[in-house]
């Protein structure tokens, strides 16, 4: 559909029911539905993903998720906040909260029985997701490039021969009924490369599709994309996997996220990667920030008139915490300008 046709498309924005789901580095939440327009959002907040199925319950609080590779050196930040934000009282239980950087198991002993959430851990190959499993994942996600030079230097492999490793990882996790979620890296741009023809990632989403990932996320790993480089991108994919399979997953290096996600809610896309805090990034990304924070993306859809369920103070008060805990400023613009302005002006 030509950029322009996509971009007068009125309201209804969201054709199906938008679910907001994230990345190995991103976040997500739960909003109550709209009328007819529901919202499913996913949180995966570089340690962990919290997943809660739409208007089933409400966000009671917010919690990290796990991003594993399952080698020591390569875990990110395997921190684990301790149980969750209990958003029900001002400050945060973190009684007996670690901040050592725990390998990926202990984080994923650590939060195993959080309810209501689920823990999706990165496995690059077969090794990976038998270390993943025998630490009790439920649910696992793969994680090839549509740019060869960053699957070398991500994957130590090629792109082929990575999605031969992913189909080892599929039909595994399929004999043991646990899903996995596949990620592109690289969707529009590439470190090592430059920019990405849509068709080639069009390639590596139809491989995922056929070996049976039930979702698949498209990363704009070094947030490069614009809308005018996504729809194309989003179009060839489109072609290949159905609509409601596919996730977008957009980091905000240059400040792109939100109107890439709008064109992609406008495409009829439904799930939706954040961060909150906007954390996250990737170790072989340089520069490459983490993806569009939650908040950020709570406050465009509420201006949208998209009811959301999520409390942005609650949203925010995690942020708060979990970037106090990394010693970092958040990287939500809504987030930081409502810390600032008085109540009155948060409802605007
Ligand atoms: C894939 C590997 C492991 C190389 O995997 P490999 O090519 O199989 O490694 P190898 O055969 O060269 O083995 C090297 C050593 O690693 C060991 N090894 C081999 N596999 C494992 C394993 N699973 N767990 C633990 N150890 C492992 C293996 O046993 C051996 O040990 P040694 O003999 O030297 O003692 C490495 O390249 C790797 O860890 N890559 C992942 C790096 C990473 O974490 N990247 C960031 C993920 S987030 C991301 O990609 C972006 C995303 C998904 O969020 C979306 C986006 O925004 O784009």
């Amino acid at each position: 559909m030509a950029m322009h046709k996509i971009l007068q498309r009125g309201r209804p924005f969201f054709n199906s029911p938008l679910k907001l789901a994230s990345s190995p580095s991103s976040a997500s939440h739960t909003f109550p539905s709209s009328g007819h327009e529901s919202l499913h959002v996913r949180e995966i907040t570089n340690t962990r993903e919290v997943r809660n199925e739409f208007g089933k319950y409400h966000i009671k609080d917010l919690s990290q998720c796990l991003n594993w590779t399952s080698r020591p050196h390569y875990c990110s930040h395997g921190y684990v906040v301790n149980r969750h934000f209990a958003s029900d009282h001002n400050d945060i239980c973190t009684k007996g909260f670690s901040s050592k950087l725990a390998d990926a198991k202990d984080v994923l002993a650590a939060i195993q029985n959080v309810e209501g959430a689920r823990f999706p851990v990165l496995t690059p190959n077969i090794k990976g997701f038998e270390a993943a499993v025998a630490a009790g994942a439920k649910e696992v996600a793969v994680f090839p490039a549509a740019s060869e030079s960053f699957s070398k230097a991500n994957l130590n492999c090629g792109i082929e021969d990575n999605l031969a490793r992913c189909r080892d990882i599929a039909s595994a996790a399929g004999s043991l009924s646990i899903p996995v979620r596949g990620y592109i890296s690289c969707v529009v741009g590439c470190p090592l490369e430059g920019s990405i023809a849509p068709e080639k990632v069009a390639y590596v989403a139809k491989s995922l599709y056929e070996m049976g990932c039930a979702e698949i996320s498209l990363g704009d790993t070094i947030g490069v994309g614009t809308p005018g480089t996504v729809v194309p991108m989003l179009e060839a994919v489109l072609d290949v996997v159905p609509t409601d399979m596919v996730a977008v997953h957009f980091h905000d290096t240059y400040g792109q996220a939100l109107s890439n996600i709008l064109i992609s809610l406008q495409m009829g896309i439904s799930t939706v990667d954040s961060s909150v805090a906007g954390l996250g990034g990737c170790p072989y990304a340089k520069g490459a920030t983490g993806n569009v924070a939650t908040e950020d993306v709570v406050y465009m859809l509420n201006g949208l008139g998209v009811k959301t369920n999520v409390d942005l103070g609650r949203l925010m008060l995690a942020g708060d915490f979990i970037c106090k805990h990394l010693g970092r400023a958040s990287g939500s613009k809504a987030a930081t300008a409502l810390s600032k302005v008085t109540s009155h002006a948060s409802k605007l």
